[in-house]
């Protein structure tokens, strides 16, 4: 068995389904083994950002590892963004870069691709992975692949493994994995307890959900531990989605004046709020009407346990889950609340469209022909999202970049099968949609709801005055045909429910409804954000 061989089935046991991947001269001799040995398929696509982001939207909806294969420099370095996205947001994703061989630096010549030196990439990877390793020693390589992986899954951070091209066909033997680390059992029962004991001590204790309760693939006995212990639960912004097909207690998702009022009562009045792999950052919480005492919550990330003015170490969010529910007993009755109802039976007439219309139509959809997994850029198309139903939803909530919603939908029917529901504006559109002109070669097939307001309207919430905002026409419907899909503006209500209908009538080919949203018309979300941050800030 040759390096990338070995490398590629450790990947395969470590959770990765697919790869995706633009090859260069420094990749091509790994790209040829991973072509011809099949051990996992590979997906190309156009521009190393839409390889980023497709890569880790297929880590985050399947719980596994994302692979993102580039070339060394300019391919590598074009994928920086998606990257560091993942880092904040916890998603695991491996970058596999080629690289210059042993000896070709010897030659005493620059390489093209260098930027500043040979090492440089791999320095700038080291800020945004959690660990790194360039397998330049065939014997030492199971041992590297089976650290950096193992350390991908555990912390559920990027990691980058960099293959010089001289190696890639090296004599390898297999990588054996790394067993898990040892949690102290009498740490984790003494954390446990005094959790109980604040939980119980509370008069209105809650339950907040995030990212790592789907990355550690815990959202049916986080369900289960809060129909235990009464919780009623809510998701952070960035773990909107989660729990969507889970019977737990949801209320829905906290957003602080941006959100719904008793969702946002809840959360800011709880004496014991229990914050259970949630990224305390401030899309998340910097919309509090009254600023949470983060040091009365209970918070559990980064395998730490806080609890007031004290840490639990190394406690893994499953180590803790399962041992609370070996401790809470199983409840007597199902606990469940009256679930929040969202905008639906859009009156499909004349009338201009508002987000909310196209929310109340996406409601619709799926209560007519079930539920669909939700890819979505950031822009007031995400805030819109907060008024459809809870589905699987994948959205870079914290990080906040642009061009995530296409390629994070093409990632997640490649690495499901499912049909996805791509949510995008304008602006972010214009990045990563052309990445639309795979579905052909793979028989993708999402629905492309394309929010377009001429403009990037988010900023211009706050900074009207700013005429760079405006990005005018584009004919994006127009563009569909000559992208292998289907494309259609529409401008009204009755227009949007036609299109859907021939939308999810059509498979096989992508398609995308343009929809032609009046300057200044936000989202209920949106409109409340704005005026909270505002407020807020006066
Ligand atoms: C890669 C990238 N570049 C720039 C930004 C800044 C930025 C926003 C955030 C605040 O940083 S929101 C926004 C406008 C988005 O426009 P569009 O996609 O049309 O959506 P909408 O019209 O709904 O706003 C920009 C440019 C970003 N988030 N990500
Ligand atoms: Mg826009």
């Amino acid at each position: 068995m040759n390096l990338t061989e070995s490398l590629l089935l450790a990947l395969k046991a470590h959770g990765a389904r697919q790869i995706f991947g633009i090859p260069g001269d420094f990749a091509l001799p790994f790209f040829k083994i991973i072509e011809e040995s099949q051990i996992l398929p590979l997906y190309t696509l156009s521009h190393e950002p839409g390889v980023g982001f497709a890569a880790d939207a297929a880590a985050r909806i399947l719980g596994g590892l994302g692979v993102a294969a580039v070339t060394y420099g300019a391919g590598a370095l074009n994928m920086v963004n998606p990257v560091a996205a993942a880092y904040a947001e916890k998603s695991p994703l491996v970058v596999l870069s080629g690289g210059p061989g042993k000896n070709e630096s010897r030659a005493g010549l620059l390489l093209h691709h260098q930027a500043k030196t040979l090492d440089s990439q791999f320095q700038i990877f080291r800020e945004i992975t959690c660990d790194q390793v360039r397998l330049d020693d065939a014997e030492r390589a199971p041992s590297d692949i089976a650290r950096v992986l193992a350390n991908c899954r555990r912390y559920s951070r990027p990691v980058y493994i960099e293959l010089p091209r001289d190696m890639v066909a090296q004599a390898c033997a297999s990588v054996v994995a790394m067993p898990a680390a040892a949690v102290d059992d009498e740490a984790l029962d003494a954390c446990v307890e005094e959790i109980r004991a604040r939980l119980q001590r509370a008069s209105r204790p809650a339950l907040m959900v995030g990212v790592e309760v789907r990355r550690f693939g815990l959202e049916a006995r986080v369900a289960e531990l809060a129909r235990r212990l009464e919780l009623p639960v809510v998701t952070s912004f960035m773990g909107r989605g989660l729990l969507a097909d889970a019977d737990a207690p949801l209320l829905g998702t906290y957003m602080g004046v941006a959100g719904l009022p008793e969702v946002t009562e809840l959360v800011e009045t709880s004496d014991g709020l229990f914050l259970l792999g949630v990224i305390v950052c401030d899309t998340n919480f910097g919309v509090s009407a009254s600023k949470i005492d983060l040091r009365k919550t209970i918070q559990a990330l980064d395998e730490q346990v806080t609890i007031g003015y004290h840490s639990y170490a190394q406690i893994p969010l499953t180590a803790l889950v399962d041992r609370l529910l070996d401790r809470v007993p199983a409840a007597s009755r199902s606990y469940s609340l009256a679930a929040h109802s969202f905008p639906c039976k859009m009156l499909a007439d004349q009338a201009p469209l508002t987000p909310t219309d196209i929310a109340a139509a996406v409601n619709d959809l799926m209560a007519e022909h079930g539920k669909l997994p939700i890819a979505s850029d950031i822009g007031d198309c995400l805030f819109t999202a907060m008024d459809i139903e809870h589905t699987a939803l994948v959205a870079p909530g914290y990080y906040a970049t642009m061009g995530f919603g296409v390629p994070a939908g093409l990632g997640l029917q490649a690495a499901t099968g499912q049909r996805p529901l791509i949510l995008v504006g304008d602006g972010a559109f214009q990045m990563t949609g052309w990445e639309l002109g795979n579905c052909q070669r793979y028989g993708w097939d999402p629905i492309v709801l394309l929010f377009n307001n001429a403009s990037w309207e988010m900023l211009r919430t706050f900074q009207p005055e700013s005429r760079f905002n405006d990005l005018g026409h584009w004919g994006f419907a127009e563009m569909a045909a000559g992208l292998g899909g289907d494309g259609q503006r529409v401008g009204s209500r009755a227009a949007l429910k036609a299109a859907l209908d021939k939308a999810v009538a059509t498979r096989g080919r992508f398609q995308l409804i343009e929809l032609s949203i009046p300057r200044g018309v936000l989202s209920a979300t949106l409109t409340r954000f704005v005026a909270g941050v505002k407020k807020l800030n006066a």
